[in-house]
């Protein structure tokens, strides 16, 4: 079967990529990912300058996911600017720049860098990091969403993508989508961690990360549902010229398989590549082209965005 996409021009052989964060902060991860069968890679989000993220413990694995309150480590804009520009020279299109600037201002100083740069690729606009300490989350923020928009479509003209974070009532899907029809966004990205999640160790009585007493991003399994219905809002209400990369609880080309059906134009595998390392990519593949050979599907579009009701 058929695997390959294209995002504006740029072609993906598949759809499943890594998730911004997981196993991508530095050029040695970022090439193990590229050698591997992955479709491609993004950058973990950068900010104008190198952090060393929040204090440890971090990130722990739960039963059916993770949480995580990184605080955004990173080695800084420049170093991932040159990254993906360097592969670009070696004729590798298939790279997404991930930016998380701390404010609006820190936003577009990134984004008229890589307008002044000579990338060609993807941008993602990270709004949705849930962990940095006093910082909410601009996703939330409807007005601040379309005053960056506003002002950035003022000087870019890259292919540039939001990664958001998930929504859980319909009004927003409304909203937010009414904002974002009026730019030229080349993709949305949903969803990002269900922000400030708990976890609990029975033995100890504690909570299991230390940043911000144990509250942080949720990932895996247990995002699903509400990843597959933030992709499908998006793709009922969204122009169709904005693609979707979906994200969230993919470990399998079943999960792979529900977000194409649901809208997804590309997606992402963050949590579950974490233990299970660059073999996730071939693994998913694989089963995902098994699914689509048992149902006579020769290609994504054959069934993208088809879900039906009842
Ligand atoms: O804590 C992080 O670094 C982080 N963690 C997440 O779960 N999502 C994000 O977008 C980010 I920037």
């Amino acid at each position: 079967s058929n695997l390959q996409v294209s995002i504006n021009d740029i072609n993906f052989n598949n759809p499943v990529l890594n998730a911004a964060g997981v196993r991508c902060q530095s050029t040695t991860e970022l090439d193990a990912i590229l050698a591997s069968t992955a479709g491609g890679a993004v950058t973990k989000s950068a900010t104008l300058q190198p952090r060393n993220g929040n204090e440890t413990p971090r990130m722990q694995s739960l039963p059916f996911g993770s949480i995580n309150s990184m605080g955004l480590p990173n080695y800084g804009f420049d170093y991932y600017l040159d990254y993906v520009i360097n592969q670009q020279i070696a004729g590798n299109q298939n790279l997404i720049l991930s930016i998380a600037g701390l404010s609006i201002a820190e936003n577009l100083t990134m984004l008229r860098q890589i307008q002044a740069s000579d990338y060609q690729g993807l941008v993602e606009l990270n709004l949705s990091c849930p962990n940095v300490a006093g910082k909410s989350q601009v996703g939330y923020d409807f007005e601040a969403v379309a005053d960056i928009l506003a002002a950035a479509f003022t000087f870019f003209d890259g292919h540039l993508g939001l990664k958001l974070p998930p929504y859980f009532d319909l009004n927003q899907f409304d909203e937010l989508s009414a904002i974002l029809n009026q730019y030229p966004l080349t993709y949305v990205n949903s969803i990002n961690s269900i922000g400030n999640g708990l976890a609990v160790d029975l033995d100890t009585e504690t909570v299991v990360i230390k940043p911000k007493a144990g509250f942080g991003g949720i990932g895996g399994d247990y995002v699903k549902p509400t990843a597959l219905a933030n992709i499908r809002a998006f793709r009922l209400r969204l122009n169709p010229a904005i693609k979707i990369i979906g994200t969230g609880g993919i470990s399998s080309g079943q999960d792979v398989f529900e977000h194409i059906l649901c809208g997804a134009d590309l997606v992402q595998i963050g949590t579950a590549f974490g233990p299970e390392g660059t073999p996730i990519f071939e693994r998913v593949t694989d089963e995902l082209e098994t699914i689509m050979v048992a149902k006579g599907y020769r290609s994504l579009a054959d069934f993208r965005g088809k879900l039906k009701i009842i």
